[in-house]
C-alpha cells in the first residue's frame, strides 16, 4: 500500500489490530543486529559480546505528556529518547526497541502512523530500530518501550562506582524541559527552545559510550531531576556528591524565560526532570571526553550537597507524589 492509498482518516477500530500492526511494521529498514523481526512470535537478535543491556520506561497520557501540548510525533520520539538515554547511561549502544502501545479505538490511524514515525525517527538517529511490540485497547494513550543495547566489549557503567575525588561531569542540557513544562502550563506555546525541549528531549547518545571508554566510574541519565538522580548515585556508591553552582551556569535563555514567568531558573536546572542529560563521574586526574563538562566533585560521606551545603529537601519527580 502506498502512502497515498492509506485510509488516514479511519480510526484505529476501523483499521483493526492487524491492519494497524501492518502499518506500523511495514517498509522499515532493520539494523544488522536484527536477524528476524518484527512479524513472528518474537524477534531474533545477535548479541555481539554475549551480554544484553535491557531497560523499560513507560509513558502515560497526562502523566508524561499531554496531547494538547505535544503531537503524536513528539510523543513517539520522546518515548524512544527516554529509553535510549538509559541505554547510553550504561555506556551501551542500542540494538533494538520493543514498543507496547495502548490506545483507544477512537484514535485515528493517522495518529498512530505519526506516533510510529516519531519512534522510527528517533530510533534511526541513534542507529537502531523497532524490532517488535504489542498493541492493546486502552482509554489512556500509553507507550511502553523496552530498549536493548550492547556494551561493545566494555564494562557496564553502573550507579555504584563513584569514588571520593572523582570529578562529576555533565553531557547535555539541564532545566530546558522543566522550563518548557512551565511555559506550557501557563498556556503559552513559545519560545520553542524550551517547549521543543519538553516535547522531545535530546539525550547526548554518543556521550554515554564515550564516557565508558574514557573510564567513567559511574553514570546515570537525569529523568527525575539532577539532585534526585545524583542521590541514587551517591547512595549506590556510598559517597557524597557535591554539585558546584559556579560550574553549572544557568543558560541565558532559561534566565529570560524564568524572568518572564516569575519562576526560579536554578530550580529547573537542579530539580527539573526529563532532559535526559547524562551525568558521570571520572577519576580526578583524567581528561574529560568531548561533550562533557565538570559540575562537581565526589566526596567522602553520604547524600548530595550543593556548594557544600547539604541538600535535604525531597526534590525531583516521584510518581504518586505529583
Ligand atoms: N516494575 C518494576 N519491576 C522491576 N524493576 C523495576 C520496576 N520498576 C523499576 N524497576 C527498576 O528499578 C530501577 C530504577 O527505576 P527508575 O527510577 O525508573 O530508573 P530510570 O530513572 O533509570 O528509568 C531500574 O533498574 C528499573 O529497572
Ligand atoms: C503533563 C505532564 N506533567 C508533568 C510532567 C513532568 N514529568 C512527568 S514524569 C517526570 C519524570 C520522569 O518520568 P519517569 O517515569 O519517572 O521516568 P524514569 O525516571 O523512570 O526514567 C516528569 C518530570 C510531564 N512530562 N507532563
Ligand atoms: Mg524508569
Ligand atoms: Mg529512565
Ligand atoms: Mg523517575
Amino acid at each position: 500500500m502506498t502512502p497515498e492509498e492509506r485510509p488516514d482518516t479511519r480510526t484505529v477500530s476501523q483499521v483493526g489490530e492487524f491492519g494497524l500492526i501492518r502499518r506500523v511494521t511495514e517498509h522499515r529498514n532493520q539494523p544488522s543486529s536484527t536477524l528476524l523481526g518484527p512479524g513472528d512470535d518474537a524477534a531474533v537478535l545477535t548479541a555481539p559480546d554475549g551480554r544484553v543491556v535491557a531497560t523499560t520506561d513507560v509513558l502515560v497520557q497526562d502523566v508524561h505528556f499531554r496531547l494538547d501540548w505535544s503531537g503524536p510525533r513528539h510523543v513517539g520520539r520522546k518515548a524512544v529518547a527516554v529509553n535510549l538515554s538509559d541505554i547510553a547511561a550504561m555506556g551501551a549502544v542500542p540494538t533494538g526497541l520493543l514498543v507496547g502501545l495502548g490506545c483507544s479505538g477512537e484514535v485515528t490511524a493517522e495518529f498512530v502512523d505519526e506516533l510510529a514515525a516519531g519512534m522510527w525517527e528517533e530510533a534511526r538517529r541513534a542507529g537502531t530500530a523497532l524490532i517488535g511490540g504489542d498493541m492493546v485497547t486502552s482509554n489512556q494513550l500509553t507507550v511502553s518501550v523496552t530498549a536493548l543495547g550492547d556494551l561493545r566489549g566494555g564494562k557496564p557503567v553502573t550507579r555504584e562506582g563513584a569514588r571520593q575525588g572523582d570529578v562529576v561531569a555533565l553531557a547535555g542540557g539541564l532545566g530546558w524541559s522543566a522550563a518548557g513544562l512551565a511555559v506550557l502550563a501557563r498556556g503559552f506555546r513559545s519560545p520553542l527552545s524550551v517547549v521543543g525541549a519538553h516535547r522531545v528531549p535530546q539525550p547526548p547518545y554518543e556521550a554515554g559510550p564515550a564516557a565508558a571508554v574514557a573510564g567513567a566510574t559511574s553514570m546515570i541519565d537525569i529523568s527525575d531531576g539532577l539532585l534526585a538522580d545524583m542521590a541514587h548515585v551517591a547512595d549506590a556508591s556510598g559517597v557524597s556528591v557535591d554539585i558546584r553552582t559556579d560550574q553549572l551556569e544557568v543558560p541565558q535563555r532559561l534566565l529570560e524565560v524564568a524572568s518572564a514567568l516569575g519562576a526560579d531558573p536554578g530550580d529547573w536546572v537542579l530539580n527539573g526532570g526529563e532532559d535526559q542529560a547524562l551525568v558521570a563521574t571520572f577519576p580526578g586526574d583524567r581528561e574529560l571526553p568531548d561533550g562533557w563538562r565538570p559540575i562537581g566533585r565526589v566526596r567522602q560521606g553520604r547524600g548530595v550537597t550543593v556548594d557544600g551545603v547539604e541538600h535535604t529537601e525531597r526534590a525531583g519527580w516521584q510518581h504518586w507524589r505529583h
